[in-house]
Parts: C-alpha cells; sequence; structure tokens
C-alpha cells in the first residue's frame, strides 16, 4: 500500500521498512521500538527521574528504575527512592497484583527485592546487563557485601518460577537514524531554532553530545573487561563470550544513544519549556506548572512511546500522571503513574485490515482517520489507576490534542494538558485542532519561552516563573509551518 501525498525526507524511513518487514516487526513504512526495548528504555530513563533528595555518597546501592508491564501494557513507572529500593516499590504498590506481570530493571535487582518479586509470582524480571543495584564498580569496604548478595540473587535466580533475563533486542535497521533525524525536526528543537535564530545553530548536537557522555556514565562499563567481570559475578557468564559479547555491548550502545537523542529532543536549553498561555488559569493548585525537569522527563516518556506508533507518518505519544496528596515511598515523589499509549490501530487489527492513507488521498473511505485509536484514547482506556477529581492529574502528548481527544481529556477530568502546538487551530478534511486554542477548565501548558527569555522578567518575580506563567504578549502567536514534532513527517 503506498501513502498518496508528499513523502519528502521519508527516504530513511523508507530504507528501513523492507529490513524491518523481514524480521516481522514492522506494520509500515517507519522503523518501529519493539515493545521489549521501549519497556528497556522506560526502565532506564525512570532511573534518571528528577529528583530532590541528595544521594548520599557512601551508598553503595544505584538508584534504579522499574517498568511494571501487565499483559503487555505498562501499569507502573517507578524510581528507586532514599528509602526503598525499585523492588520494594513495586511490593508496596501493586502487591499481590504483580502475579503474572513482567518486571523491567534499569539494573540486577538486589536480593532482598528479588525475593519478595519472585515470591509474588511474577512471570518475567529483564534487567539491564551493566552494574547491578548492589553496585559491583564502586569500590567500596562492602564489595564482599555486594559479591555475596549477587550470589544470592543468583541462586534466587535459578531456584525460580520466574523468567530472570535479559531481553534486549538489536534496533531494527535506520532506526538509531530515524530517531536522530525525528528528534531534531520535532517541534521542541525547532521552536528554539526559530525563535533564537543567533543562538549556537550547533546548540542541539552540544546537548546531545553532552547527554551521550552523561548516560553512558550511567548505563555503560567502558572497560571491557570490568563489563566481563560484572557479567560473570551477574550469572551471565555466557554472554561473555564473542560474538555474544560485542553484540550485547553494541545493543547496550545503540539504545543510550537512542534514549540520549530523545531526551536532547526536550532540552534544558535557556528559558524554553512548558508554560501556560492563559494567566488568569494559575491561582488553584490544580492549574500550577509542574516543575520544568519533570514535565520535561514525562514529554521525553511520551516521545518514546510515540516510537512505537502504527502509523506510517504520524508518531504521537501520551502518558497519564497524577499528584497524590503527599509524598509517596516513591522516588517520584507525590506523582504516580496513570497510563500510556500511543497511536494505533484497533488493539488485535492487523496490518491489512484498515486503509493507512492520510487525508491527501482523494478516496475519503481509504483514509486512516476513522479507525486509528489516538495516543490519547489508548492512554484512557488502558489506564492501570482512576483519575480522581481532587487530584491534580496531568497528560503529556507529544502532538496538539485533536477535536477528538480534547473533549474527552476534560471529561475524564485531566486537570492540565502539557503537549506541543504544532497543528492547533487548523482544520484537515478529516481531522481538526480547532478545540485545543478554546479550551477551558483544563490547563494548557506548551513549549515556549519564558517571560524572563522574552520579557527580561524582574528577578523580584520567582513566583510567575515557578507557576510557569507566560507574560502578556506570548509566543504563542508563533505558528509553525514546520509542523511536526511527530515522527515520521518531515
Ligand atoms: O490528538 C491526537 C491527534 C492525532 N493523533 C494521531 C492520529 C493519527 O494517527 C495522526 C494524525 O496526525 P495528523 O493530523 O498530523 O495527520 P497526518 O495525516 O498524519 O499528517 P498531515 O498533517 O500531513 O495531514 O495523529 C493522535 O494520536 N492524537
Amino acid at each position: 500500500m503506498k501513502e498518496a501525498g508528499p513523502m519528502q525526507g521519508l527516504e530513511t524511513a523508507r530504507a528501513g521498512r523492507s529490513v524491518s518487514t523481514q524480521t516481522g516487526s514492522m506494520t509500515g513504512q517507519i522503523p518501529r521500538l519493539s515493545k521489549v526495548n521501549l519497556f528497556t528504555l522506560l526502565s532506564l530513563w525512570m532511573e534518571r527521574f528528577p529528583v530532590r533528595e541528595t544521594p548520599s555518597q557512601k551508598s553503595q546501592v544505584k538508584r534504579t528504575g522499574l517498568v511494571v508491564v501487565k499483559n503487555m501494557k505498562i501499569v507502573g513507572l517507578h524510581c528507586s527512592s532514599e528509602d526503598l529500593h525499585a523492588g520494594q516499590i513495586a511490593l508496596v504498590k501493586h502487591g499481590s497484583r504483580l502475579k503474572n506481570c513482567d518486571l523491567y530493571f534499569s539494573r540486577k535487582p538486589c536480593s532482598a527485592c528479588l525475593k519478595m518479586i519472585v515470591n509474588a509470582g511474577v512471570n518475567r524480571i529483564s534487567y539491564w546487563p551493566a552494574d547491578p543495584e548492589i553496585s559491583l564498580l564502586t569500590e567500596a569496604s562492602s564489595s564482599e557485601d555486594a559479591k555475596l548478595d549477587a550470589k544470592a540473587a543468583e541462586r534466587l535466580k535459578s531456584n525460580s518460577r520466574a523468567h530472570v533475563c535479559v531481553l534486549l533486542q538489536p534496533l531494527v535497521c535506520c532506526m538509531v537514524q530515524f530517531v536522530e533525524e525525528t528528534s531534531y525536526k520535532c517541534d521542541f528543537i525547532q521552536k528554539i531554532t526559530k525563535a533564537l535564530p543567533d543562538a549556537n545553530i550547533d546548540f542541539y548536537s552540544e546537548c546531545k553530545q553532552e547527554r551521550i557522555k552523561e548516560y553512558e556514565m550511567s548505563f555503560l562499563v567502558p572497560n571491557e573487561e570490568m563489563h566481563k567481570q560484572i557479567l560473570m559475578t551477574t550469572g551471565l557468564e555466557n554472554l561473555c563470550e564473542n560474538p555474544y559479547f560485542s553484540n550485547l555491548r553494541q545493543n547496550m550502545k545503540d539504545l543510550v544513544l537512542l534514549l540520549a537523542t530523545v531526551a536532547s529532543s526536550v532540552p534544558n536549553f535557556k528559558h524554553f519549556g512548558f508554560y501556560c498561555s492563559s494567566p488568569g488559569q494559575i491561582n488553584d493548585i490544580h492549574n500550577q506548572s509542574l516543575p520544568q525537569d519533570i514535565a520535561r522527563h514525562c514529554m521525553v516518556q511520551a516521545r518514546l512511546l510515540a516510537y512505537r506508533t502504527e502509523d506510517h507518518k504520524t508518531g504521537v505519544g501520551a502518558v497519564i500522571w497524577a499528584e497524590g496528596k503527599s509524598r509517596n515511598c516513591d522516588g517520584t515523589g507525590a506523582l504516580y503513574f496513570i497510563g500510556c499509549g500511543y497511536n494505533a490501530f484497533p488493539v488485535g487489527s492487523e496490518y491489512a485490515d484498515f486503509p493507512h492513507m492520510d487525508d491527501k488521498q482523494k478516496d475519503r473511505e481509504i483514509r486512516k482517520f476513522r479507525y486509528i485509536i489516538h495516543a490519547e484514547q489508548n492512554a484512557l482506556t488502558f489506564r492501570c489507576q482512576e483519575i480522581k477529581p481532587e487530584e491534580r492529574s496531568m497528560i503529556f502528548v507529544t502532538k496538539c490534542p485533536c477535536d477528538e481527544c480534547v473533549p474527552l481529556i476534560k471529561g475524564a477530568g485531566i486537570k492540565q494538558i502539557y503537549a506541543g502546538d504544532v497543528d492547533v487551530g487548523k482544520k484537515k478534511a478529516d481531522i481538526s485542532y480547532m478545540r485545543f486554542g478554546e479550551l477551558e477548565g483544563v490547563s494548557k501548558f506548551t513549549w515556549q519561552l519564558t517571560p524572563s527569555g522574552v520579557y527580561d522578567l524582574k528577578q523580584n518575580e520567582p513566583e510567575r516563573r515557578e507557576n510557569g506563567l507566560l507574560g502578556p504578549v506570548a509566543l504563542e502567536n508563533e505558528r509553525h509551518p514546520n509542523k511536526k514534532l511527530c515522527l515520521g513527517n518531515r
């Protein structure tokens, strides 16, 4: 099936198609992340959830991210806190509901966590094969304990019904290149380059290089011999021989590069962030913006999800979080995960069941729009928690929510939308984006310059900046001919 309409710049994506189709992991024209790699990447990303607490220097326990999956749907995004390890948090939060779940850890969990999650009847425990949670890399007097713990974890692993393993898959052909291109072309980066034409045009590459270095430090073991030692100690001696060892390191490197690339597409750059364009809205606590680092973090989650789209032109990801009344034991503070999704055809459908054409196609019957389930719709449908009216709940969407989704978000009681605003006010043949601009009763935070960046906001107005309020003449009139922050539309 050939997509109608302009396909500028999709050469890379096309090159990826044939290979990916051979591997059976694709439904369309653009390279797609496997579910396993998405869960793995999200676990690494959760390890980096912005925290307010200062980790104790002496601790041999490394921060760890965790994704809990049931029936291939994400039901928990967690990270360890000062008090509890990620596996302990899973226990506290999910209890016996962990039965038959798959858990993806950013580090091999310690024996104290492993014994409890194995006991809860989980189906599978996958972990990132670098330095484990009880670090084998830090030189501390307790390294004896670390080795003992690794041994105990092995014993638990071999006697457990759960499959404790390393699930990493090689990326499909051209995935890294595709992610690089779509990240650079995405709305957030393009808005910066447009708003600050004098800025160093290479800010994106610089930012990406920094992220790559940072994440390689966290997630890779630079020294090969040391890495082999860790694999031996953690029961992965099979992976120490070549070609398995070099393949493993290459897969790990590719995934880290991909994560750094996506993370740099929502950069911490000068005065850009998610700000509200309606000053009247922020009086209520429910309308106040999240801290920018957390908002950016959640948007990166949504961007990762978008790489699983089934729409071969426009990928969209959405994730819903809520804020409880007080801090909980999770490293996410008061925030807890509600649901997530990406745009895809109805669950269980095959590639050829529904049309995939866009609105450039003259024959309206063979357009995709009446069939595809939007990212927000999937996030709402497969949510694992109720949305409580008394709590601040928020949805992060990589694209401006359309007229079909805006009333659903409002009706579900979600208090805040963090979104790209490309397409806002547009009416296309089969999909329109008129209602987002007019939406009342839900606060909208879009990616833009802060007042301090544009209007030289005085230093004595910290609350205004904290709340994420945009000043009087917002940059919202800035419209983007360069329309997508989404995938595949270049
Ligand atoms: O709130 C929304 C709006 C759209 N989508 C998805 C549905 C569909 O898969 C795609 C539609 O995107 P777009 O409006 O960009 O249409 P297109 O045909 O992909 O591109 P173009 O704008 O060139 O017509 O985005 C969502 O997931 N959520």
